[in-house]
């Protein structure tokens, strides 16, 4: 596919990255671009190395070889204080939302601003209702503390947490896992909001085809131990590869079913041919 991308449109840039465990190599010499203002949906076989690779994005996982460039800058090229400044303006909201069970949704959200910034409680406050308020939950969710809340709303307050300090960037691991169809579909519609009125750029590990089909404008596919194709539905419907065609092409893709008015309607009339 060619791909006209300027290279200031490119927010996250993975070039030869190879990880291992040992003897066990999971990423081999992977490439993958996240273009700035995109959500990209990142799918592959599960033990692939999806959330090692967002893992390995975030520092937490050690590289063997390979560099990784967010907003420009090699993180590992930065002094100590560019690294701070760099890890305020990622997100993340890890699988089950990982809250903190001992502190309330408000505490949840004002963590992050009290390890990265210095503000007066009241403006944490404040900031933490805006949060709140942003990712649609009702205003008395912030003094719940996370047993009280559905499944839903833990997402939610997750994500309000991830977007604690205005990220350019969040990584979402399997945002819509554990939810039903209806609460997964209004938590897309929150995450394509959010792209397109704060300008957020979106790294989505999924396995929700409807998120694929629905929200997600790239999608990148792990398997062989690389990213084997990144591109639109289109792309993935005419990538020759098993895996690839029985994902997007098999049953339950061909349940999702879209007007042809909308951007993916002809292919998914194709995906049921
Ligand atoms: N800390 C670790 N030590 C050793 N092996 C690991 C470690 N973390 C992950 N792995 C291995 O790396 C491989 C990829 O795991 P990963 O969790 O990234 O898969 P995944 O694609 O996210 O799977 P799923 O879709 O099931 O969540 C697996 O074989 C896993 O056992």
């Amino acid at each position: 596919m060619a791909d006209e991308t300027k290279n200031d449109d490119i927010i996250l840039s993975v070039k030869g990255v190879t990880v291992a465990f040992g003897e066990k190599v999971v990423l081999d010499n992977l490439d993958l671009d996240v273009r700035r203002g995109e959500i990209l949906g990142f799918v592959g076989a599960s033990g692939t190395g999806k959330s090692v690779l967002m893992r390995t994005i975030l520092k937490l996982v050690p590289r063997r070889s390979g560099s990784i460039s967010i907003l420009g800058h090699d993180y590992d090229s930065l002094d100590a204080k560019a690294r701070i400044e760099m890890d305020t303006r990622l997100g993340v909201l890890f699988q089950h939302g990982a809250l903190f069970s001992a502190l309330t949704v408000k505490e949840n959200i004002q963590l992050p601003m009290r390890e990265y910034l210095d503000l007066p409680q009241s403006m944490m406050e404040e900031f933490a209702r805006l949060k709140i308020e942003l990712v649609g939950l009702e205003p008395d969710a912030a003094d719940k503390f996370p047993s009280e809340l559905s499944g839903g709303m833990i997402k939610r307050a997750a994500l309000a947490r991830a977007l604690a300090l205005d990220p350019d960037l969040v990584f979402l691991d399997e945002p819509t896992s554990g939810l039903d169809p209806i609460g997964a579909a209004e938590f897309d519609e929150l995450i394509a909001r959010l792209r397109d009125t704060l300008g957020l750029t979106v790294y989505m590990v999924t396995h929700d085809l409807d998120s694929l089909f629905s929200v997600c404008d790239r999608i990148a596919v792990l398997g062989q131990k690389r990213v084997l194709v990144t591109g639109t539905i289109e792309d993935m419907l005419a990538f020759d590869d098993e895996w690839v065609q029985a994902y997007f092409r098999g049953k339950r893709a061909r349940t999702i079913v879209k007007p042809a008015s909308s951007g993916h309607g002809s292919t998914l009339e194709r995906a049921e041919a």
